[in-house]
């Protein structure tokens, strides 16, 4: 049943799906028809196992090919969009780049998508939440990280890629969606999207809370980016493991799998594309992404771009985890 007028929101929610699985194929393109190199094999730990490390061959690609993969794949995301939302606020990593009519999606609204959220509100009682339904364009800042993981991207760890759409109303993350390219499904099918919305749910996969009491704390934090903040916070966490990966939608994404608790990074380097799309999906699910002071960070077009004050990502717990990022006591 179609619904009257559908929410602005809910349609660019819907478009922001498509549009990602689309820039993640634009992706896998790249890094297949890309420079590549095996180099030699590396030992690399298993976050599902984290006492077990695996050695494996990985192919590396080159850093031309990362910023060829990462306009292309923003030109399809920002581009498209765009063409159906000229005034629509959109802020993407890459700046302002052109690209190839090639890669622009002709039509965003996959009916297929459209049809699952409207199945969405249709069962939900009491409709759609009114955060929602109320939003106008004007009100609305989308950012985008067509490929976040750079660095892993170019270094042989494709599966810890994203592609990262977040969706702000008045500032506050209350949309986003996370595209794995890389993630290989039970059916062998390549590519995951996860999705969701304030008050709508996670969609793309089931939402796991680990039993912390009985099996201790799995807190994850950067492969590439450390500093002696992190490791204060990681020791002062005394975690059953520490899992160092990349990627900041990646870490959120291994948060809903139930792979680990926290995504600890108490240091500046992230920006508000990496954790706009992971925010409002770990927010749908009942967890936080905020400052290491517990602050929430503005996302409206004009907020500074940086995550000056670090990140503390939890489906619970939060609390305990901004206090394991606190300066040691002035001596
Ligand atoms: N110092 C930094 N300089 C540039 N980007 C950074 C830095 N620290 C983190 N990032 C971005 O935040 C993401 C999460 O960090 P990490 O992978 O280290 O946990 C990175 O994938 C990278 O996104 P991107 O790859 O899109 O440039
Ligand atoms: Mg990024
Ligand atoms: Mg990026
Ligand atoms: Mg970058």
């Amino acid at each position: 049943m179609a619904l009257a007028a559908r929410p602005v929101v809910l349609e660019l929610l819907a478009a922001s799906i498509n549009v990602a699985r689309r820039a993640g194929g634009i992706i896998r393109d790249v890094l297949s028809s890309g420079e590549l190199r095996t180099v030699d094999k590396v030992r690399r730990r298993l976050p599902s196992l984290p006492t077990v490390t695996a050695v494996t061959a990985v192919t590396t690609t080159t850093a031309a090919a990362a910023g060829k993969a990462d306009r292309r794949a923003q030109h399809c995301i920002i581009e498209s969009l765009r063409r159906r939302w000229p005034a629509l606020a959109i802020i993407g990593e890459e700046g302002a780049i052109g690209g190839s009519e090639h890669d622009v999606v002709a039509e965003v609204l996959d009916a297929a998508d459209q049809g699952v959220i409207d199945a969405i509100l249709t069962e939900r009682s009491g409709g759609c939440p009114s955060t929602l339904q109320k939003a106008t364009l004007d009100q609305i800042s989308v950012w985008v990280d067509p490929l976040d993981g750079t660095k892993e991207f170019t270094e042989g760890f494709p599966e810890n890629v994203t592609v990262l759409i977040g969706i702000a109303i008045n500032g506050t993350p209350e949309a986003g969606v996370i595209h794995q390219p890389f993630f290989k499904a039970a059916n062998s099918v390549t590519g995951r999207t996860i999705w969701a919305a304030h008050g709508l749910g996670v969609h793309g996969t089931e939402v796991k809370w680990r039993n912390v009491a009985r099996d201790g704390r799995i807190v994850a934090t950067t492969r590439s980016h450390p500093s002696p903040a992190i490791e204060r916070a990681l020791a002062a966490a005394q975690p059953a493991s520490i899992v160092r990966i990349g990627g900041a939608g990646n870490k959120i994404v291994h948060i809903l799998d139930g792979d680990f608790d926290a995504y600890l990074f108490p240091s500046p380097g992230t920006s508000k594309w990496d954790t706009c799309a992971g925010e409002a999906i770990l927010r749908a699910a009942g967890g936080h992404l905020t400052d290491q002071s517990g602050a929430s960070y503005d996302y409206s077009a004009k907020a500074e771009l940086a995550n000056a004050r670090g990140v503390v990502a939890s489906l619970s717990d939060h609390a305990f985890y901004l206090s394991c990022t606190k300066p040691p006591a002035q001596l």
